[in-house]
């Protein structure tokens, strides 16, 4: 897996997908599809991608019984993509189950999708997480502690924000993948994204995947923003 920007492709159905990814002539991209696109286009959506040689991220964000995950994530295995995700939430035996269906899914000679488990939303402070979620502490002893155990269960790694990637890759390893949204320019718009950084930080703090939506489908010229994005990305990997 190539670890360009993966764009967030968060439109309402194919057509506006397409129109979206046109703009991009035959670049070879690494998308994301998530709740709003897949379900109203479902698995046609990720045909087209393929076919168009695009890596791929679905973003289904499962949580439910462990049996039920199972299934569903067998089902996703059969679709081809290159990554999935959980919330780890879930728990253990939920986030083993994930795996199961995965590898129970997975055609022949292909390789397993990628699962991650997301841990605290970036849309969460530390504030809401006390408040709501009635866990104590501060937000980032929460991300680690959910990706323990998505590592103890198996997992590839998490979805957290930038800021916890170094304490998550010194604990649990360089080899712990870690795939960070709320990627917003210096002088962005974080909208409703409360833990974000510059993809500059970001590879600083080593993340080793950014995902990155509105900064560039609500750009302007979205080519540009994403060629800007992947330059900022891209250009502090030859430092490190
Ligand atoms: O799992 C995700 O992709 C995800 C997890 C998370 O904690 N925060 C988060 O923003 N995301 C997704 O990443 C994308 C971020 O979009 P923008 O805020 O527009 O860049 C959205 O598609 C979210 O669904």
């Amino acid at each position: 897996m190539s670890n360009l920007p993966i764009i967030a492709l968060d439109f309402p159905g194919i057509s506006e997908t397409k129109d979206f990814l046109s703009k991009f002539h035959t670049e070879k991209l690494f998308v994301k599809v998530g709740m709003e696109l897949y379900y109203q286009s479902g698995p046609a959506i990720i045909e087209y991608l393929k076919e168009n040689n695009h890596q791929v991220f679905l973003d289904l964000k499962l949580h439910d019984i462990p049996n039920t995950v199972k299934s569903a994530m067998k089902v996703l295995a059969g679709l081809e993509v290159d990554m999935t995700n959980v919330h780890a939430a879930g728990g253990q035996r939920m986030m083993e189950a994930a795996l199961e269906g995965l590898n129970s899914g997975t055609v022949s000679g292909k390789k397993r999708p990628t699962c991650i488990a997301v841990t605290q939303l970036t849309s969460t402070s530390t504030s809401q997480m006390n408040k709501e979620q009635l866990i104590e502490g501060e937000l980032e002893r929460s991300v680690l502690h959910y990706a323990r155990l998505a590592k103890q269960s198996g997992l590839d790694g998490v979805v957290c924000s930038p800021l916890e990637v170094s304490d998550i890759h010194t604990t649990l390893g360089s080899n712990f993948l870690t795939v960070t949204p709320g990627i917003r320019m210096a002088d962005g718009n974080a909208h409703d994204q409360i833990r974000i950084a510059t993809p500059e930080k970001a590879r600083e703090l080593g993340s080793d995947f950014i995902v990155v939506g509105r900064a560039i489908t609500g750009a302007d010229d979205p080519l540009s923003a994403y060629q800007t994005i992947k330059k900022a990305w891209e250009g502090i990997q030859h430092v490190k």
